[in-house]
């Protein structure tokens, strides 16, 4: 039986931090699914067809993680036929893997809702930006206005909105280091294991 663990929340909350340190603490599979949408929204043309011919090569890019590929990404995953064209890459992906992980905004709602453990990675918007700031030299106002202008689009659209899954445990990872983050959700996944 596979076990799966998903982690949504919102842009720069930490998921794929902690899903890349859970992947590798329990030795599972890890999947971005958020760099799918990246790629799509970087592939430019009709987002629908780009999203039926994704190819693996795609994610490879160099320019997926910009603030401006973030944007595009949000933007062509309100399109109910590109979530549609990815669905089924997500599903099988962690029905495939023994152990996976998976970090979006709709693994525990809707790619996986039978997940083992749901995750709901979140932090105030202020220090999300600080972060994100950091990690790209950009400015801190401007990442705040952006990742604003991303969350509500995410949250607001028709189509697998950025939620908690009802069963998700909410971890705000505000006031935590890297370290303490990653050590709760090991703590939180393996009292599911035992
Ligand atoms: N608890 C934490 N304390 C301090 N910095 C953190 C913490 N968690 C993550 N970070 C940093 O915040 C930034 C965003 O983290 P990460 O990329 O994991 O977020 P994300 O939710 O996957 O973002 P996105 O939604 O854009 O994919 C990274 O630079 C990461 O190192
Ligand atoms: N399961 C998902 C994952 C991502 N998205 C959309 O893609 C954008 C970029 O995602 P990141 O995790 O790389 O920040 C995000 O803002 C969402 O619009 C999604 O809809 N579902």
């Amino acid at each position: 039986m596979p076990f799966t663990i998903a982690i949504d929340g919102p842009a720069a909350s930490g998921k794929g931090t902690l899903a890349r340190a859970l992947a590798t603490h329990f030795g599972f599979a890890h999947l971005d699914t958020g760099l799918l949408y990246r790629a799509v929204g970087a592939m430019g043309g009709d987002p629908i067809d780009a999203a039926q011919r994704l190819q693996p090569s795609d994610l490879q890019r160099s320019d997926l993680r910009s603030a401006e590929a973030g944007q595009a990404a949000s933007r062509v995953a309100a399109i109910p036929e590109v979530r549609a064209a990815l669905l089924e890459f997500q599903r099988r992906f962690a029905a495939t893997e023994p152990g996976a992980v998976l970090d979006g905004r709709d693994i525990g709602t809707v790619i996986c809702p039978d997940a083992e453990v749901k995750l709901y990675v979140t932090a105030s918007d202020t220090i999300r930006a600080r972060r994100r700031a950091l990690e790209l030299g950009a400015d801190e106002a401007q990442m705040l206005r952006e990742l604003r202008e991303r969350d509500a689009r995410d949250a607001v659209r028709d189509v697998a909105p950025m939620k908690p899954a009802a069963d998700a445990v909410t971890l705000d990872t505000s006031d935590m280091s890297i370290d303490d983050a990653i050590a709760k959700a090991v703590e939180i996944v393996e009292r599911v294991r035992a």
